[in-house]
């Protein structure tokens, strides 16, 4: 048996506070291995990264997901009973609640219903001195969202609910800081709001379109034939609106890319293989989500490696996604690099790899990709605006990264359809 390398602290929890993103790819750097040892929240745990650690990571003979994720996570990111944490029959059963929403269907109309949205805004831009961009967004993805779901949104409740939404996905890396308490906060606001609708609509007392996302979570039967208790309904349906606001900060760096590399803005809006290339880009480059849990499901041994039964195991999402023996200068956005390099469901994993039917790979990669698409289709052809001096660097120890500034533009200007210039779309500092 080879003995596993050890980050050789009592306790690493406040490193990757600290580090996060970094913690586990600097460690597995530092001790040449793609395993490594550590305590955590003083328990054992075993960090994984790479390609071939993402293959043992999804066999789930292997490992369950069951009492792996922190427990501040579920009181802010993810929820308590949400479809994370289930494993084997009753994963699936949930798991396809969520995979037949992702129609090709769906996943258009969602794009159409952003898109209207986008116009709404960058009218609204326009009269506006500045725009922080990365809220502005957030708000755009809540309104398409709803819609989309068929969930009742008062006018006057946007603003509320938009900011509960992002303090839930802000908190995920917040420690036990303020950042953690809002998100918390912001989570049991935010469950109680959907948990009404739920059951005004279990009880006749609300109507909503029966196909749509709202209702389905509200009628879905689980693997016992029970519809979900209201509250799981809540997380579910979270489960769906949260992540879509999300993509909110792909956006926002798709948007940065664009400024920091301007040769791309011409070739994009006419260039569909590109288009895909670039957006792929983005999700591997500005990859947020740093790492997954799990647990050993039953004792066994992995390149002679000792993994004992109920030792939580993270893999590494941001440092499989920048692994050099994966891509050639991984530490460079490089617009057109999935028009040359290969991907699979193991070394690009900014979502989760292997299948998404049956295994946990996130369901809404199509939403995350038809959105940015979308948003680039706006930047490049439907606005005109400039990028004043700010603080655009990113921290990359924060999670979840964010541009500092958050990306502010100004001097919006919207273009009707089809006679906007991509080149001159961001136009320079004056
Ligand atoms: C910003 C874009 C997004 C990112 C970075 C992201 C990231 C992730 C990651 C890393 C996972 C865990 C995969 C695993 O455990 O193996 C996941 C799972 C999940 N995501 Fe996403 N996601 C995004 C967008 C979305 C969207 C738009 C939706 C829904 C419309 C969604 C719904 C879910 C659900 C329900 C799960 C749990 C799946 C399961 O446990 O089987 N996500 N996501």
């Amino acid at each position: 048996m080879t003995t596993i390398p050890r980050d050789g602290k009592l306790d690493s929890s406040l490193s990757l506070l600290r580090e996060g993103n970094h913690f586990i790819p600097r460690r597995c750097q530092r001790l040449r291995s793609d395993i490594f040892q550590t305590r955590l929240l003083f328990e054992p745990t075993l960090c994984l990264h790479g390609e071939a650690a993402a293959r043992l990571f999804y066999d789930q003979s292997r490992f369950t997901r069951e009492g792996a994720a922190p427990g501040m996570l579920k009181k802010t990111l993810f929820g308590e009973g949400g479809v994370q944490g289930l494993d084997g029959e009753a994963h699936r059963i949930r798991k396809q609640l969520f995979m037949s929403l992702m129609t090709a269907a769906n996943i258009r109309e969602l794009a159409e219903l952003a898109t209207e949205e986008w116009r709404v805004a960058i009218d609204a831009w326009q009269r506006r001195d500045q725009v922080v961009f990365f809220h502005a967004v957030q708000e755009i993805h809540l309104r398409a969202a709803c819609r989309w779901a068929d969930l009742p949104l008062c006018e006057a409740e946007v603003v509320k609910h938009c900011a509960d939404i992002a303090a839930m996905i802000d908190g995920a890396g917040g420690g036990v800081g303020w950042r953690y308490w809002r998100a918390r906060r912001a989570r049991i606001r935010s469950e109680a709001w959907i948990g009404d609708l739920v059951e005004r609509i279990r009880a006749g007392r609300l109507e909503v379109d029966k196909e749509r996302a709202l209702s389905r979570v509200c009628w879905h039967q689980d693997a016992d034939g029970q519809l979900l208790d209201t509250q799981t309904a809540a997380v579910e349906v979270l489960n769906l609106i949260r992540p879509t606001v999300a993509i909110a900060r792909y956006v926002t760096f798709a948007a940065l890319a664009l400024h920091e590399h301007p040769e791309w803005r011409q070739s994009l809006p006419t260039d569909a293989a590109l288009l895909d290339a670039f957006v792929q880009e983005v999700r591997r480059y500005y990859s947020f989500f740093p790492f997954l849990a799990a647990r050993v499901r039953a004792d066994f041994t992995w390149q002679g490696y000792h993994f004992p039964r109920g030792t939580r195991v993270l893999l590494d999402l941001f440092g499989t996604n920048r692994d050099p023996r994966s891509w050639r200068e991984p530490d460079t956005f490089q617009g057109d690099r999935f028009l040359r390099e290969a991907a699979n469901a193991y070394n690009f994993i900014p979502q989760g790899g292997d299948e998404h039917a049956t295994h946990h790979r996130c369901p809404g990669e199509w939403f995350t990709e038809a959105l940015i698409k979308v948003a680039i289709e706006q930047l490049l052809t439907r606005m005109r605006y400039r990028v004043p001096s700010q603080a655009l660097d990113i921290d990359w120890s924060r999670t979840p990264i964010i541009p500092t500034s958050r990306f502010v533009i100004d001097q919006v200007q919207a273009l009707p359809y089809g006679q906007a210039d991509p080149t001159t779309g961001e136009m320079q500092e004056s």
